[in-house]
């Protein structure tokens, strides 16, 4: 079963098309990365999918109902949103912020430790939200997402004004929400992120998909061609695939010359600038 769905996609913002034809699925239990430069679309299609905005035309399903539907109340517990800081009450702490969240869906009160733990903000639950940095509001704002444990959560930059070891922190909880059933959406533009949590990442561009499959795939299909072999004398030899470099590989193995030999594959990194010919920021 597929946790979302979309054919067809096209958003007009005026005479500004967001979206063009965007098409994909994602199937249920799914980790998977919506990776594009700055202005690429990414926003506008999670906000479709969560039913925030109305597609100009093409079709997207989530849990198999017409994304559309997403905002009805009896829906809304299967689902998990983090967009923006927003949706935060100010002058409550976090525990209390997260105390709402948990009434909402009727919940234990151990929901909150648990919740808490996972965004490592254990010790700070007493703050109040008005005087939080940018990177625990958005643990806040991540944790009232997915205190209720969503069938389907989706997070747009969850990590981005994060430090690397609350990001670490962060990517083992939903590694771990993921292995009891949540699937996963989620944009970034940090390729580490996509890499190490992603099954499954698109490369949108100008309101296009350029590539989509699992990273390992995508760093297939863009191999560079080359071999390198690393020689015990510490001399590094850049090679294509082809006769004369078959004989010189023979004749260093066979004198023991050898240290290491890898394909030449291009990063995640490499291969999204190639696409989209943007700098990561
Ligand atoms: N409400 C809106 N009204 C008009 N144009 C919009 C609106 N929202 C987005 N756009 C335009 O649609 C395009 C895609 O924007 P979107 O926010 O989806 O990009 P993004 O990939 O999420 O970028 P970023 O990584 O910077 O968040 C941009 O050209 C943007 O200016």
């Amino acid at each position: 079963m597929n946790a979302i769905s979309v054919q067809n996609i096209q958003k007009a913002f005026g005479g500004n098309m967001a979206l063009k034809d965007v098409s994909f699925e994602i199937p249920k239990g799914e980790i998977f990365g919506f990776l594009g430069p700055s202005g690429s679309g990414k926003t506008t299609l999670l906000k479709i999918l969560t039913a925030q905005l109305e597609a100009t035309d093409g079709h997207a399903a989530v849990m198999e109902m017409p994304s559309r539907m997403m905002q009805k109340t009896a829906q809304k517990r299967r689902f998990g949103i983090l967009t923006d800081n927003s949706g935060l009450y100010e002058r409550l702490s976090i525990e209390e912020n997260l105390d709402v969240f948990r009434r909402l869906y009727d919940l234990p009160k151990s929901s909150i430790d648990q919740v808490l733990h996972f965004v490592n903000l254990n010790t700070d639950r007493k703050k109040r939200v008005s005087v939080l940095s940018k990177g625990m509001r958005q643990r806040v704002t991540l944790a009232c997402a997915i205190i209720h444990e969503p069938e389907l959560l989706f997070l747009d930059e969850p990590t981005s004004a994060l430090d690397p070891v609350n990001t670490a922190h962060i990517h083992k909880g939903l590694r771990y929400l993921n292995e009891r059933g949540t699937t996963i959406f989620l944009t970034t533009h940090d390729m580490t992120e996509a890499e190490s949590l992603c099954e499954r990442v698109a490369i949108l561009h100008k309101g296009e998909i350029r590539a989509i499959g699992a990273p390992d795939e995508l760093k297939k299909i863009h191999r560079d061609g080359t071999l390198t072999v690393e020689l015990t004398s510490g001399e590094k030899e850049r090679l294509s695939m082809d006769e004369d470099s078959a004989a010189a590989i023979a004749g260093w193995m066979s004198r023991g010359q050898i240290d290491r030999m890898y394909t030449n594959e291009l990063s995640l990194g490499d291969i999204f600038i190639k696409l989209t010919g943007s700098e990561l920021v």
